[in-house]
């Protein structure tokens, strides 16, 4: 099974290419007109360089004031320098505007995908690490977009413009000049090399950084109450020396070969332009034209030198970025649950197990053999030792993990589970987890669940499961907030909630995880009351370690290292002599009886 921090495989660069090219595919035509201009923009640069080397050679040099083409050619200069201004910044906005849609994109596709993942994949995945993904790393995509993408697309434009304008001045003097990328590149290998580990190094530790504070968050009361704070500290206060270091490797990179080495790049270049120039002309006269075409060429070395700096600085974001996108990518190609296309209806309720087997792993069966056959209307109670395999069982009918081949069947209504259609089935199928989940939203909210339920389906879900009362007491009943995860509600309270939320579908089927075992008695008797009025209406599973909430069950399934031990009503489970329910029965009198 897949993990969400698992090292991404195959080439990062690859992935995060595919991953921008998939995002940008609806402005594409956008991205087209953007580029257009901004060749356009760098022509219009190239130009001013030129205008002064006309400016030298024809009128300046053979001392020929013609005041109105000097002015004519200064102007020319400075309406094609401004243009091309003009078009850069509003062309960079386009990219930039583009940029930032396509990264929207990628974020609700990242979300979306997250949400349609199979919940086998979250067996796994661990939750910082998770929402790093969604959050941060989608952001560092932004800026591969943003920052560099188009940095990096506008400066090798401008290169290009530049070399071919000088290659008409003077193809000579051009070679020399493009000698400069080679260097520059040659530079930047270097610098990928000493700090492109470092770079992925500061990105895992980060990452660990987030899903540490995040698992400490989550387990806060547990944390305090082991008196664990002191080592959980030293434990993040040595993950954050080892970034810190690793950050250090990065900047000193950074430091000794982007600017430095690059400036020095641009002052050699220009001694050597200059010499070949001054050795050229040397025993003969100085012609204007070769006059004008040094200066051609002085302006463009700081021109070549400014976009190839923008390039190489941009590389660490860039490589950064690309880690990001490949990460964000190889999320996204994570298998999502199958989605049968399957039409099926659940029509009673009716669940029938034939020989039903299941492991996680390979060689590790958690469910045995399981045969059942639970009648439409039936209140099936399912009780065993820890680790028999209930939620196990839950599992398979919610149809989170799949029946593998030749594991026997589990059927609704006749059907195999696979071949309900979807929304149908999760219509049908209401869930009471272990831990209620409550949105920090209003009490409305988290009963519908974002389903298209009307008023009276929400007051009437909420008077089946008991919770009307309490609701009724909230300052703003149904439109009270209710705080993260539930937080101003009892533990009971939030169990109502989630019992209203499940029947507000008006299901079929109602599974209950030890729903009632963090209630007091009191509450669990509204619950039981609750469950009673139910009882008949609707097909009721519920896994219970509280055996009293189960006793009015019309059946009892329990359930022993994967397998069947015993199936029957209370009673009967009683009368076996040495049985395992009648077992539990007991030493749950005996315990709350001590
Ligand atoms: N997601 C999972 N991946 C791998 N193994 C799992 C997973 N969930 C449960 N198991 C294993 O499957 C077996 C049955 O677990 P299950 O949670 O179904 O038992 P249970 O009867 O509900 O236990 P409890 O009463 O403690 O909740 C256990 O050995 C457990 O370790």
């Amino acid at each position: 099974m897949d993990d969400a921090h698992k090292k991404p495989q195959g080439v990062p660069v690859k992935r995060a290419a595919a991953l921008l090219w998939r995002a940008v595919q609806p402005d594409v035509a956008t991205v087209r007109v953007g580029l257009f201009w901004l060749v356009l923009a760098a022509g219009l640069d190239a130009l001013g360089p030129v205008m002064g080397k006309a400016f030298i050679d024809r009128y300046l040099l053979p001392h020929n004031p013609q005041v109105g083409a000097m002015l004519g050619l200064l102007a020319g200069a400075l309406i094609a320098g401004c243009t091309a201004s003009l078009l850069r910044y509003h062309q960079l906005c386009r990219l930039a505007s583009v940029a930032m849609q396509s990264v929207r994109r990628i974020r609700e596709s990242v979300y979306g995908h997250v949400l349609r993942l199979p919940m086998s994949f979250f067996d796994s995945a661990i939750t910082g690490q998770l929402v790093s993904r969604v959050t941060n790393d989608t952001e560092a995509v932004k800026q591969l977009y943003v920052q560099v993408l188009f940095v990096m697309l506008d400066s090798l434009i401008m290169l290009t413009t530049l070399l071919v304008t000088m290659t008409f001045l003077d193809w000579r003097l051009m070679l020399i000049v493009a000698a400069l990328v080679p260097a520059v590149f040659g530079i930047v290998f270097l610098y990928q090399r000493l700090s492109a580990p470092a770079v992925g190094r500061t990105r895992e530790l980060r990452s660990t950084l987030n899903a540490q504070t995040a698992e400490s968050i989550a387990g806060m009361a547990v944390l305090q109450a082991t008196g664990a704070a002191a080592t959980y500290g030293k434990r993040y206060a040595s993950v954050n020396e080892a970034h810190y270091a690793s950050r250090q490797v990065e900047l000193r990179a950074n430091a000794w070969l982007l600017r430095p080495a690059l400036d020095l790049l641009n002052v050699a270049m220009l001694a050597v332009v200059i010499a070949v120039f001054g050795m050229r002309e040397s025993g003969g006269q100085l012609s204007a034209v070769e006059v004008g075409v040094l200066y051609a060429f002085v302006s463009y070395i700081g021109r070549v030198v400014e976009p190839l700096i923008q390039l190489t600085m941009q590389f660490s974001q860039l490589q950064q970025a690309v880690v990001a996108a490949a990460r964000v990518n190889t999320l996204l190609d994570e298998a999502e649950a199958p989605r049968p296309q399957a039409k099926g209806r659940v029509m009673a309720g009716a669940v029938t197990l034939q020989n039903l087997n299941f492991a996680y792993k390979n060689g590790v069966p958690v469910l045995r053999d399981v045969n059942l056959d639970v009648k439409p209307g039936e209140f099936l109670g399912i009780v065993g030792p820890t680790g028999s395999g209930k939620t196990s069982l839950l599992s398979l009918l919610l149809r989170f993990y799949p029946i593998a081949e030749n594991s026997g069947q589990l059927l609704v209504d006749g059907q195999p589970i696979a071949e309900l259609d979807e929304a149908a089935f999760r219509d049908a199928v209401g869930l009471v987890p272990q831990e209620p989940f409550l949105l920090a939203a209003s009490v409305r909210e988290n009963i519908a669940m974002g389903r298209d339920l009307s008023e009276a389906q929400i007051h009437t879900a909420a008077e089946s499961a008991g919770a009307a009362g309490f609701i009724g007491r909230l300052e703003n009943g149904y439109d009270t907030p209710l705080g993260e995860g539930g937080a101003r509600l009892a533990v009971g309270e939030k169990q109502l909630l989630a019992i209203a939320r499940a029947l507000a579908g008006q299901p079929k089927i109602l599974l209950l995880d030890e729903a009632t075992s963090h209630i007091d008695t009191g509450t669990e008797q509204v619950v039981q009351q609750a469950l009673a009025k139910l009882h008949g209406k609707l097909t009721i599973i519920s896994i219970a370690h509280r055996l009293s909430t189960i006793r009015d069950a019309d059946r009892i399934l329990v359930l022993s290292h994967g397998h069947v031990a015993e199936l029957g009503p209370h009673d009967a489970l009683m009368q076996i002599e040495g049985g395992l329910y009648r077992r539990l029965v007991e030493l749950q009198q005996l315990a709350s009886e001590t």
